[in-house]
């Protein structure tokens, strides 16, 4: 379970059995048939895949030298972010194993509301904990998450956001061990960054296939935005192969990577352990998990999945970052340009692209992955923007 020297599982033994459980039971289902293919129908009648490759019209127009850009619309998913892929696998699992009830932490409340649907769909009971900060700034997904029947538990410990609401997840998951934890990002303790980007690989899956189909040749980039990551593996893991490819990690730089209100781990981050697995942590003087800050509730996160930092060593990826204001300004210049209205998370993979796309010439396109729709985030940017 690691990526170099990134990873692994740093829990007591009895958590460690209900792992090596789940690992057996993950391992066991990649091997039937049966499963992949249960899957995969879900995918394409329930989640409504393959989704979208857009093109980018309008804002392509804009660069002075015919660079193209492309969107992977995960945000036209069913329940509007690239969450529900990993949340479907995993309740066919957990169905699988004879669990009947679900645990979870979310943050943005996409994970959250794709967990909720994923038990309604399977009659699985559903429990979601999410930071009492993030209730306040992701209400409408509150309320999504009580019509699907799942139970929302507001957490009100240190900062209310999404790392307490992985605390109180794991919490819960030591004290019920008949619980099953949907755990929402490519991190956390060995199987989970394994199996939620097997989960998410359908994303660079398509995209590469759709990409070569429309340009006949890969994107110079592939970004996506980092909050634990998933989305980031999901489309990169497509393109490991392929060295050509540019793959772009872009971290919340908040009010500026200056501050200490940003959540750029990857960027800003040293090596240390964090819900029982090795990465790179933003940390206070006394080396325990460092209060962050993103304006996106979803990349508010002091941890990062542990293959994007061993990608980070290797240099096969390159980090960059955008501030809040920079992430603010382009979910208005996407919403009025083309018409999408994305996510505050992957507003930050549109704002690095729209900075890169001018330098690029006639020959190169990028490809960017909108995670998912913004209706979530009108609130904040109507305040935020004063409009
Ligand atoms: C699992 C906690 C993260 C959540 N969301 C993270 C998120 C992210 C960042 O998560 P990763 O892809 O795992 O880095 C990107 N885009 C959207 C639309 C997101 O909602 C959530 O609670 O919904």
């Amino acid at each position: 379970g690691y990526f170099g020297r990134y990873g692994g599982a740093f829990v007591d033994s009895a958590v460690a059995e209900r792992l090596s459980e789940l690992e057996g039971a993950f391992q066991e289902a990649l091997g039937d048939p049966e499963f992949e293919r249960e899957y995969r129908e879900l995918l394409r009648h329930y989640v409504g895949r393959p989704s979208a490759l857009t093109r980018c019209l309008n804002l392509s127009s804009l660069s002075p030298k015919g660079a193209r850009m492309y969107l992977k619309r995960e945000d036209l998913n069913h329940t509007g972010a690239h969450k529900i892929n990993n949340a479907l696998g995993q309740g066919l699992l957990a169905r699988r194993m004879g669990k009947d009830r679900i645990i979870a932490e979310t943050g943005a409340g996409m994970h959250g509301t794709a967990c909720a649907t994923v038990a309604a769909l399977l009659g699985l009971q559903c429990t979601v904990f999410m930071g009492e900060q993030d209730v306040k700034k992701q209400a409408p997904n509150v309320a999504r998450m009580r019509a699907l029947g799942a139970q929302v538990v507001s957490v009100s410990q240190g900062a209310g956001t999404l790392k307490e609401a992985v605390d109180a997840a794991l919490d819960r998951y030591v004290s019920d061990p008949g619980a099953f934890y949907l755990l929402g990002s490519v991190v956390g303790p060995h199987p989970y960054p394994t199996m939620v980007r097997h989960f998410q690989s359908i994303i660079g899956e398509e995209a590469r296939e759709q990409f070569l189909q429309v340009e006949g040749c890969l994107p110079s980039h592939a970004i996506a935005c980092v909050g634990g990551g998933s989305n980031a593996m999901g489309l990169f893991s497509g393109f490991l192969g392929d060295p050509s490819v540019q793959l772009v990690a872009v971290e919340p730089a908040g009010l500026g990577l200056h501050t200490d209100k940003h959540a750029a781990s990857l960027l800003k981050g040293r090596e240390a352990v964090i819900h029982g697995f090795r990465t790179y942590v933003l940390t206070d003087h006394d080396g325990s998990p460092a209060e962050v800050h993103s304006v996106s509730s979803g990349l508010d996160y002091p941890g990062v999945g542990p293959e994007l930092a061993h990608l980070k060593d290797l240099g096969r990826i390159r980090c960059e970052s955008v501030t809040d204001r920079e992430a603010l300004e382009a979910f208005l210049t996407l919403s009025r340009t083309e018409g999408i209205i994305p996510a505050l998370e992957s507003s930050h993979a549109v704002a690095y692209a729209l900075k890169l796309l001018p330098t690029l010439n006639e020959d190169q396109a990028i490809l960017v992955n909108l995670s998912g729709r913004g209706d979530k985030d009108l609130d904040t940017v109507m305040r935020e923007l004063r409009l």
